[in-house]
């Protein structure tokens, strides 16, 4: 049977006179499945009156296309248990009024800037989007990174109103990086230096525009391959951008309360909290994305390929509840009770059935997400014991495992897992020190222990010398001569 495409055909909201009032850098599975949704949920019980634009962040971004051949429209599905009852829900999100791909469009873009409407701009760019990048400024064409998008448009929507102080917006980034909103407004700053901009724009972008920190926290997987056929039936429609999550949400944003008043989400039943971010994050990061980039090689390299696959091993969940219960936990100051449950409800997440949590997903810049997500709680359970915790020292001979390559694969490197390939990706300075250290290992000029020296050496990989840490590199290259698989 022929399924007609998803289109505005299907919407429920008419979309005439939309106001667009939020600007997006970024169209990613998370955004749709966590900021988009919320809008939707804003508009749709009339807690809110905007759509929002959607803007692809890099030159090779394939979903921009996609929302605008399905009219913006797209189909949420959040499946798990949520107060003890399994959900399984989907909804067509209609909160993106359309997307712009600014290496094409920038005039687009420029419009947008000079709208008296835009209020907000949300963004998720990866970590490696919210970083500073040296370009150049040219007012015709799109910057390539993404704080030289808000320069511009900042800059565009200044000249537009003459400085005019009501016309600054509330910047809301998402990365998972610790006072993104601080960070993102620090290189906005320095871009305006770069490119020796008047100050009194600097001084309107210090005063008259609010940057927010904010943790987000939604398991978001994306589009469900292999069950498209099932969904076409369910939905009644082909939807190229289904988006699947589990029903669990948290958004905390640092912001004054006039910020709470005009974008109302705890209002509408979110799980959205006001204020400071920084206990939450320590939780997040530690507790739960610590557990998932400490499982992701081990489970992976182990014979398993998703996290309810792994949690449904005897052997792979009880390392992965060993390490956190015992090896993370312990390290994490926070109350004990409250991470105590929150460490509960991580596995709970972890086990949810209906999610398909890839872990080469998860296994995404590995090595960035070891050193912020493991690497305290590592030093700081040695600093506390005075011996190596087994688990983490081998999740990190996983990862060294995981990341040794067998190839190349366009711009990044292939692994190999019993003649399956995957493939690594990390920075492009990261992966070519992965390619030369193991290349010399693989040509016999360094032994399998001078290897994983050189690798836990670098301190710019880890933020520290990890070979420092006493036993770890011996325990390190013993785990990966014996074989990943036989010891998880
Ligand atoms: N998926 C989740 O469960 C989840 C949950 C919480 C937080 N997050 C965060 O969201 C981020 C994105 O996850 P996703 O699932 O939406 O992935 P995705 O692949 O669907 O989207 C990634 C987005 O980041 C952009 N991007 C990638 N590299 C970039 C760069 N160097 N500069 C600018 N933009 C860049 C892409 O163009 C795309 O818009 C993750 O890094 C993660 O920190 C994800
Ligand atoms: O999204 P990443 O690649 O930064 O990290 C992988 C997962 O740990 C992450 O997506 C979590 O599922 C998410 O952070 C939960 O809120």
């Amino acid at each position: 049977m022929e399924w007609k495409s998803l289109s505005k055909e299907h919407a429920n909201q008419s979309n005439h006179d939309v106001k667009e009032t939020i600007v997006q850098v970024g169209e990613g599975n998370f955004l749709r499945g966590f900021v988009d949704w919320m809008i939707h949920q804003l508009n749709v019980k009339g807690l809110y009156d905007g759509k929002v634009v959607a803007i692809q962040p890099t030159p090779h971004g394939k979903v921009v296309p996609k929302l605008n051949a399905q009219d913006g429209l797209y189909t949420s599905v959040l499946r798990g248990v949520e107060n003890g009852e399994t959900v399984n829900r989907a909804e067509l999100i209609e909160s993106i009024s359309r997307g712009i791909d600014p290496y094409n469009l920038w005039s687009d873009v420029l419009e947008l800037a000079r709208s008296p409407h835009i209020e907000f701009m949300f963004s998720n760019t990866t970590e490696a989007g919210l970083t500073y990048h040296q370009e150049t400024f040219d007012e015709n064409t799109s910057p390539l990174s993404f704080p030289g998008k808000v320069v511009a448009f900042l800059y565009e929507r200044y000249k537009t109103f003459d400085g005019d102080s009501s016309k600054g917006i509330t910047l809301i980034p998402c990365e998972l990086v610790e006072g993104n909103g601080d960070l993102l407004k620090e290189i906005v700053l320095k871009l305006i230096h770069d490119w020796q901009l008047p100050q009194a724009f600097k001084e309107w972008v210090e005063t008259d525009n609010l940057f927010c920190n904010t943790l987000v926290d939604r398991i978001v997987t994306g589009f469900p391959r292999g069950e498209e056929d099932s969904f076409r039936e369910r939905l009644g429609y082909e939807d190229i951008l289904l988006t699947i999550g589990e029903p669990y949400h948290l958004f905390v944003i640092d912001a004054p309360e006039e910020v709470a008043e005009r974008l109302p989400f705890h209002k509408a039943g979110l799980n959205v909290k006001w204020g400071d971010a920084t206990p939450y994050r320590e939780l997040k990061v530690r507790l739960l994305n610590g557990a998932h980039t400490m499982m992701f090689a081990a489970c992976y390299l182990a014979g398993v390929d998703t996290v309810y696959q792994a949690m449904t091993n005897e052997r792979l969940s009880a390392f992965v509840k060993d390490g956190l219960f015992n090896e993370i936990l312990p390290t994490v100051q926070a109350d004990d009770e409250e991470k105590e449950q929150f460490a509960v409800s991580v596995l709970e997440r972890f086990s949810n059935p209906f999610l398909e949590h890839q872990l080469t997903d998860i296994g995404m810049n590995p090595l960035y997400k070891f050193k912020t997500r493991v690497v305290p709680s590592l030093l700081a359970y040695v600093e506390k014991n005075a011996t190596l915790p087994n688990k983490l020292a081998l999740s990190l001979a996983a990862l060294l495992a995981y990341t040794k390559p067998v190839d190349k694969e366009g711009a990044f490197l292939a692994g190999d897992r019993n003649g399956t390939r995957y493939i690594i990706r990390d920075n492009e300075q990261t992966l070519a020190f992965l390619e030369t250290v193991w290349e010399e290992y693989e040509a016999g000029d360094a032994t399998l222990e001078q290897t994983v020296h050189k690798l836990l050496v670098n301190t710019e990989i880890w933020g520290t010398d990890l070979t420092q840490m006493k036993g770890l590199t011996e325990k390190v290259t013993a785990d990966l001569e014996q074989g990943i698989h036989e010891l998880v």
